[in-house]
C-alpha cells in the first residue's frame, strides 16, 4: 500500500519539531541539524519554513512555555511531545502571523495517536484568552543571570530587544565605491546594512562577488590590521572566510588555516565568487605551524558563539558554563601557540564572537608574551568606542537604534 501523503504544510511542521528536538534534547546547533531534520523536504520553501518556525520558537521559548504552563493543570515535562507541538502551534499563531486554525491543524497530525485532545484543548483555551507574547522576549533564566552578572540590566534588556526583530543584514565589500553605491546604511568603510528577508543569493551584487555577509562587529578584527601592502598575514581559524576576504581585499597575502574541510569548502567558494585569493590550508592550528615567523596574525578563535545569539538562538540553550570553560581553555592554548609565531614587533588580533568574559576580557591576563596595542576610536565604525583599556567589546546595546551589533571581544597585541 502506498504511504499516505501528509496534508499540505504538515511535513514542514514535522521537520520543525525534529529540529527543536535536535537542539533542545540532543544539543546540536540548529544549522548543523538542518540536513538531518529537514533534508527530506523537497521544496526549499518548506525547509525555510521549518527553519523559521524552529528559530522563532527558540527566540520565544521561555514565554511560550509560560503560556503553556498557564493553561495545563499538570505541568508537561520539558521533552513531552505535546509541549513541542504546542510551542510550534503557538509560535506560528502569536509570532509568525499564521492564522490560528492553520497553526493548529498543521500541528495536530504530529501528535496523532497521542495527546491530540490535550494539544487541541490547550491551544484553544489560550486563543480564547487572546494571549500575546511580550514585545521583548524573555531570555532563559540561566543566560539572563549570567549576562546580568557579566554586564548589566541595560545589556540584558538590549539582548531581549535584539531577539524581538529579525537582525539586519550587514554586507562587507571588497571595493569602497561599490559599497557606497549600494542602497543601504553605511556604518563603516566598505559596509552596507540592509533590512531584508530576501534570499542572500538574490540580492544585487552577490553573483558578481561584490560583497559577503558579515556582521559589522565581525568586520572589526580585520579592520584593526589596516592595509596589507603586500605583506603576509596568517588568518587562523579562517573558515568560512569573512575575514580572509577582508584581508585579501585590503592587500594582504593571506594564508588561511582551518581544521574543517566542509567550512574550507565554503571559504574556497567565497574566494572564487569574490575573485580574491588566499593560500588555503586544512590543518589543526594546535598541530600545524608556519615555516617562518610572521608579521601579522588574525586569530578568530572557536568559541561558544553566544555573541551571535540573535542569528543563532540555539546557543541560548546549548551553551552551558562547562562549554564556555572548555572553549576558553582552547582559546588560551591557541593564543599562546600563535603568539610564538610572531616576529618581534609583529601584530596579533584575537577575537571571539562571545558575550562571555571568560572568552574575552579574562584572556588579557594570560598573554605574557604580548602587549595590548590599544585601539583608537577613529579605527572603529562610528558609534563603537574602544574600552578605556584599549580592547574592543561589542554588545547588543551598541547601535541599538540602527539594528544593534553582535557580541564580540577583540584585542590587538604587539609582540
Ligand atoms: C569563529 S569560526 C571562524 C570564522 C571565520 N574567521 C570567518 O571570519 O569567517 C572558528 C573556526 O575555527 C575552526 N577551528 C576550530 N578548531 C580549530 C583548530 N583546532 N584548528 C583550526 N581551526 C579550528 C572552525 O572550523 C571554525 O571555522
Amino acid at each position: 500500500m502506498k504511504p499516505q501523503a501528509s496534508p499540505p504544510g504538515v511535513d514542514a511542521r514535522r521537520a520543525a519539531l525534529r529540529l527543536l528536538d535536535a537542539v533542545l534534547r540532543r544539543g546540536l546547533p540548529l544549522e548543523a541539524a538542518l540536513g538531518g531534520a529537514a533534508g527530506d523536504l523537497a521544496k526549499p520553501e518548506d525547509r525555510g519554513l521549518a527553519h523559521a518556525i524552529a528559530a522563532e520558537t527558540l527566540r520565544r521559548l521561555p514565554d511560550l512555555d509560560a503560556l503553556i504552563d498557564s493553561a495545563t493543570q499538570q505541568r508537561l515535562p520539558p521533552d513531552a511531545k505535546a509541549r513541542f507541538a504546542l510551542r510550534i502551534a503557538l509560535v506560528q499563531a502569536l509570532a509568525l502571523g499564521t492564522p490560528p486554525h492553520a497553526a493548529i491543524s498543521t500541528v495536530l497530525p504530529l501528535v496523532d495517536g497521542g495527546p491530540r485532545r490535550l494539544v487541541h484543548g490547550v491551544f484553544g483555551a489560550l486563543m480564547r484568552r487572546k494571549v500575546t507574547l511580550p514585545a521583548s522576549p524573555s531570555l532563559p533564566r540561566g543566560v539572563a543571570e549570567r549576562w546580568l552578572t557579566a554586564w548589566d540590566r541595560d545589556m540584558v534588556d538590549a539582548a531581549r530587544s535584539a531577539l524581538a526583530a529579525p537582525p539586519p543584514l550587514d554586507l562587507s565589500f571588497a571595493d569602497a565605491d561599490a559599497a557606497q553605491a549600494f542602497a543601504g546604511e553605511h556604518l563603516a568603510d566598505r559596509h552596507a546594512r540592509i533590512f531584508t528577508q530576501s534570499r542572500v543569493a538574490e540580492l544585487p551584487g552577490f553573483a558578481e562577488g561584490q560583497w559577503w555577509v558579515q556582521d559589522l562587529a565581525a568586520s572589526i578584527p580585520a579592520r584593526l590590521l589596516g592595509p596589507g601592502d603586500g605583506r603576509a598575514v596568517l588568518d587562523l581559524c579562517a573558515a568560512p572566510g569573512g575575514k580572509t576576504l577582508q584581508l585579501a581585499s585590503a592587500g594582504w597575502r593571506v594564508t588561511a588555516v582551518d581544521s574543517s574541510a566542509n567550512r574550507l569548502e565554503r571559504l574556497r567558494e567565497n574566494l572564487q565568487r569574490t575573485r580574491l585569493s588566499a593560500e588555503v590550508i586544512e590543518a589543526d592550528v594546535m598541530q600545524w605551524e608556519p615555516s617562518a615567523p610572521v608579521d601579522a596574525i588574525l586569530l578568530d578563535a572557536p568559541c561558544s558563539a553566544t555573541g551571535i545569539f540573535r542569528r543563532h538562538p540555539d546557543v541560548l540553550y546549548r551553551v552551558r558554563p562547562k562549554v564556555i570553560a572548555e572553549m576558553a581553555e582552547l582559546q588560551r592554548a591557541m593564543l599562546a601557540r600563535a603568539s610564538g609565531w610572531l616576529k618581534p614587533g609583529g601584530t596579533l588580533v584575537f577575537s571571539t564572537c562571545s558575550l562571555e568574559p571568560d572568552e574575552g576580557e579574562l584572556h588579557l591576563d594570560h598573554a605574557p608574551e604580548l602587549t595590548l596595542d590599544p585601539v583608537a576610536s577613529d579605527e572603529l565604525p562610528e558609534g563603537i568606542a574602544p574600552h578605556p583599556s584599549g580592547y574592543v567589546r561589542t554588545l547588543p546595546t551598541m547601535l541599538a537604534d540602527k539594528g544593534a551589533l553582535d557580541g564580540f571581544f577583540i584585542a590587538r597585541f604587539k609582540r
